[in-house]
């Protein structure tokens, strides 16, 4: 865990180290001052040298005062590392997150990620800083504070000694039972940032179902057993202040009889006395830092480790060392393909593909659903990879090419089309960024967008909300395929992508497809038999297997799947009309 995260602290590691040795230099000066006291008391005080007294007191004000600048200064110093290794960390997520198969994502969850990226580094780096100073400050005002102690009077000293394995004993088992409550604490977090992500998401859904009380009971359940389960840890860790609490009194007791005892003996002088119980002072609350620290570290190892089981998680799509030259001609090939989601051998999506596709082919999918047709197309830009055979694209195993490159070749359009907040213009951009004005006007043009944007008040200009939630299902699938089509793709996917439209603005995009990306090859899943009927061929697949493959007269003709399809299709249109 620590060498995951450590990774993240990169240009910070100066101040990481510049900001402890302040703090150590700081606790030194800090615990000169009760050693200066005493020889002011025994040397100036009791013997009434003016000289000392001066002497010894500005020597103790200067310590103080340079103390507290170190103090001023290590804590900015390590608030700058805190925070620069936290946005390090931040984008090393990220990036590491953007590299993990949608199995991954999925295993993983959407909440669960956000947490981790969120919540999870700020405790990591408040911790951090935390680390960096009062885990350094406090046990070494303890060590200076014990070892003068000692110098002064090694029985006193000794009495922390022999009390310090009881308090880290203590420490430990408070430690050992609160951690993973407050593991238990983070899950439910992760559940109920899925809940709200899923409550937000589909508020129409939940509203027009009439469900909000029960999303209500769902989410004040969660919300419970997060305080259950807080409560209980804070409760263990409630313990830690009447421990080091009751060590004070028991010192504080033990050295005043002692002291006095000493004193009466001869053994030890006042000035002595006087700076064995600021001594005592100090070592205390550098101990309940000490504590206070460990509760909010047990916190926040929770929390790293969430972060440290991201980072190293090595299940990210292999990708090759040495690429193999990739030439995007547009030709597939599904060489024996099988591809399950999980593990289970009995749980297979895909299973025996093996076809060809010719570059600028256009191949239409259908089949019932769950026939395992999108999964089918997600195979090609690697969105997974294939359980067995191989699957090649431009001749290549797509495992072997740049998975940039191979992506760049590719653009798909999916039935619930993502859009991102900002404007159309430069939604319709991530398509090709180099794309001028009249391009994009003319394949709005093609993919029937032109008509509603310009009857938007800012056109082009119009601000889209997070999702394109401002536009309706229609208008953003239009979008969806403009962007695809303005990439000029070498393979374009189409999962379902005009269910939306009606039968006529669908007919004038499949003619667009041919005209304006003839060598495009593409790959069109559609219920709708008159939206790839006019394919090249056609792919039937039935129960993820491929139950047929040919041109639209030749299923009619040879295929029981198809045929009852494209008859049932023309029965509903017969009813309809
Ligand atoms: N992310 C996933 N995790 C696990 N199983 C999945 C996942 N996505 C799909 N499946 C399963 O894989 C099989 C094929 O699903 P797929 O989405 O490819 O079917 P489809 O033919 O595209 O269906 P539809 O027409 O409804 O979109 C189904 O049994 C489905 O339950």
């Amino acid at each position: 865990m620590v060498k995951q995260l450590s990774g993240s602290i990169r240009e910070f590691k100066r101040d990481s180290i510049l900001s402890p040795l302040l703090v150590t230099l700081e606790a030194v000066l800090e615990a000169l001052v009760p050693f200066l006291m005493a020889i002011l008391i025994d040397t100036g005080l009791n013997h009434g040298d003016i000289t000392a007294i001066i002497t010894y007191g500005l020597a103790m004000i200067l310590s103080a005062l340079i103390a507290l600048l170190l103090g001023i200064f290590s804590g900015h110093i390590a608030a700058r590392a805190a925070t620069g290794f936290a946005h390090n960390l931040r984008q090393d997520l990220c990036h590491h997150i953007q590299g993990f198969s949608f199995y991954t994502i999925n295993r993983f969850t959407n909440a669960s990620l956000i947490t981790r990226m969120t919540t999870d580094v700020t405790n990591v780096q408040n911790t951090y800083m935390l680390l960096i100073r009062v885990l350094v400050r406090s046990p070494m005002v303890f060590l200076v504070c014990l070892i003068l102690c000692l110098n002064l009077n090694f029985q006193l000293g000794a009495l922390f000694l022999g009390l310090s394995p009881f308090i880290i004993l203590g420490i430990f088992l408070i430690i050992r039972r609160s951690s993973p409550l407050f593991t238990t604490v983070y899950q439910k977090y992760d559940q109920l940032n899925h809940l709200v992500q899923e409550n937000l998401n589909a508020i129409d859904v939940v509203k027009s179902f009439a469900q909000e009380d029960a999303e209500i009971h769902r989410f004040k359940k969660n919300s419970r057993e997060i305080t259950h389960y807080f409560s209980q840890a804070k409760h263990i860790m409630s313990y830690n202040t009447p421990l080091i609490q009751s060590l004070m009194y028991f010192c504080t007791m033990a050295i005043a009889w002692l002291g006095a005892h000493f004193i009466v003996a001869g053994s030890l002088s006042t000035g002595d006395l006087a700076s064995l119980i600021m001594y005592t002072a100090q070592m205390i609350t550098s101990l309940t830092n000490i504590s206070s620290a460990l509760a909010i570290l047990t916190i926040a190892g929770t929390s790293a480790n969430r972060i440290a089981e991201v980072l190293s998680d090595d299940s990210q799509l292999a990708v090759a060392d040495h690429p193999a030259p990739f030439t995007a001609d547009g030709s597939i090939r599904f060489e024996h393909v099988s591809f399950s989601y999980t593990q289970d051998p009995e749980r297979i999506s895909l299973s025996d593909i093996d076809f060809s596709v010719n570059p600028g082919e256009a191949i239409g999918i259908i089949g019932e659903t769950g026939s395992g047709k999108s999964t089918l197309v997600h195979l090609i830009p690697r969105l997974y990879d294939v359980t067995q055979g191989t699957l090649l694209v431009g001749g290549t195993d797509v495992r072997q090419v740049d998975l940039k490159a191979l992506r760049e070749s590719i653009a798909i359009v999916l039935q619930k089309n993502v859009l991102f907040s900002g404007t159309i213009k430069e939604n319709l951009l991530w398509g090709n960024s180099q794309a001028s004005d009249d391009e994009i006007s003319k394949v709005c043009d093609l993919a029937c967008a032109d008509t509603f944007i310009e009857a938007l008040p800012l056109g082009y200009h119009t601000v889209l909300t997070q999702g394109g939630t401002n536009l309706s299902e229609g208008q953003r699938q239009r979008l969806c395929i403009t962007r695809a089509f303005l990439g000029k793709p070498k393979i374009l996917i189409l999962d379902d992508a005009t269910t939306a439209l009606d039968d006529n603005t669908d007919a004038a995009i499949q003619q667009a497809f041919r005209s304006y990306l003839p060598n495009t090859t593409k790959f069109i899943i559609s219920q709708r038999i008159r939206s790839i009927q006019d394919t090249d061929r056609i792919l039937v697949l039935k129960n993820g297997k491929m139950d047929a493959l040919g041109t639209h007269n030749e299923l009619l003709t040879h295929n029981a799947v198809y045929s009852q399809m494209v008859a049932q299709q023309q029965r509903n249109c017969h009813e309809t009309s």
